[in-house]
């Protein structure tokens, strides 16, 4: 297996708290790796470790072959991880448009001074960015139409879909979604998997945290399964979900 990202040994405490321990990752380049365990073990914790806006005790990160531990949120999403968070992070009065366009900021490299004095290279840049932003509201299915609506207005399901078009704007090489599931009725579901499934066709690599075992089953390659911050079990989702440790760690504990 070539993994794009991994973690070794990781451990993070939250002052007496050890929320993650030893805990090792590897996801292959390509896949649709499926991060799952009972409420409180530990993924949202692991997916901020990965991201750099928790700084682990110990333990190493890379992605793509180089060591991004120490690197910060900034130096990590400018190195090819990109992610959405479990609540949907859109803000009031942006359009869609706009709300895409935030996740542009570290490709855009056009000066402030120079959008200021309106130079020509600032504005194609400027240009070129909107037109990736146009493009990728196509791509996560919402159409240009819907550009120009405040992004809030939206529906929770095409909300999520700004979400993901805005974690693309980065060109990221792997994106980690963190409960991208939550919330939406079946038909949502299914179609937020099946963008994954066409994310994945473009050659970037998925990480998600997801409590939906139906949809997990169906979507990835590969699952791991955090359990007070230990892994307890990793590989083929088969294998995995009738492993009877992981059935024991969610009786009485997951969610439905
Ligand atoms: N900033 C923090 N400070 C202190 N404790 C924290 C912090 N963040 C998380 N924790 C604790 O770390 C543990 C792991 O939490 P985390 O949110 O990572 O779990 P999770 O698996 O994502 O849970 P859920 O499925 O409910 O989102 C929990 O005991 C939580 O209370």
């Amino acid at each position: 297996m070539t993994a794009i990202l991994s973690a070794e040994a990781i451990t993070v405490r939250f002052g007496g708290l050890e929320a993650i321990s030893g805990f090792d990752l590897a996801v292959e380049r390509g896949a649709i790796h499926g991060l799952i365990g009972p409420n409180g073990a530990g993924k949202t914790t692991l997916l901020n470790v990965l991201t750099g806006f928790v700084r682990p005790a110990a333990g190493r990160l890379m992605l793509d072959g180089e060591d991004i531990a120490g690197r910060g949120v900034n130096g990590i999403a400018a190195s090819g991880l990109a992610r959405t968070f479990q609540n949907l992070r859109l803000f009031g009065s942006m359009t869609v448009l706009e709300s895409v366009l935030v996740g542009a900021h570290r490709k855009f490299r056009a000066s402030p001074l120079a959008l200021v004095l309106g130079l020509r290279s600032a504005r194609a840049a400027e240009q070129a960015m909107v037109e990736r932003a146009y493009g990728l509201l196509d791509f996560v299915g919402l159409g240009s139409d819907a550009a120009d609506r405040v992004a809030t207005t939206l529906s929770y399901g095409h909300q999520r879909r700004v979400e993901i078009a805005r974690a693309l704007m980065s060109d990221p090489k792997v994106l980690l979604l963190d409960e991208p599931l939550a919330g939406m009725n079946a038909l949502e579901k299914t179609e937020i998997a099946d963008l994954v499934r066409v994310v994945r066709g473009k050659g970037i690599t998925v990480l998600l945290i997801e409590h939906d075992m139906q949809i997990v089953r169906s979507l990835c390659d590969r699952l791991t399964v955090l359990n007070y911050g230990k892994r307890l079990a990793d590989g083929d989702p088969e294998a995995v979900l009738s492993d009877p440790a992981v059935q024991a760690a969610y009786l009485g504990r997951a969610r439905t």
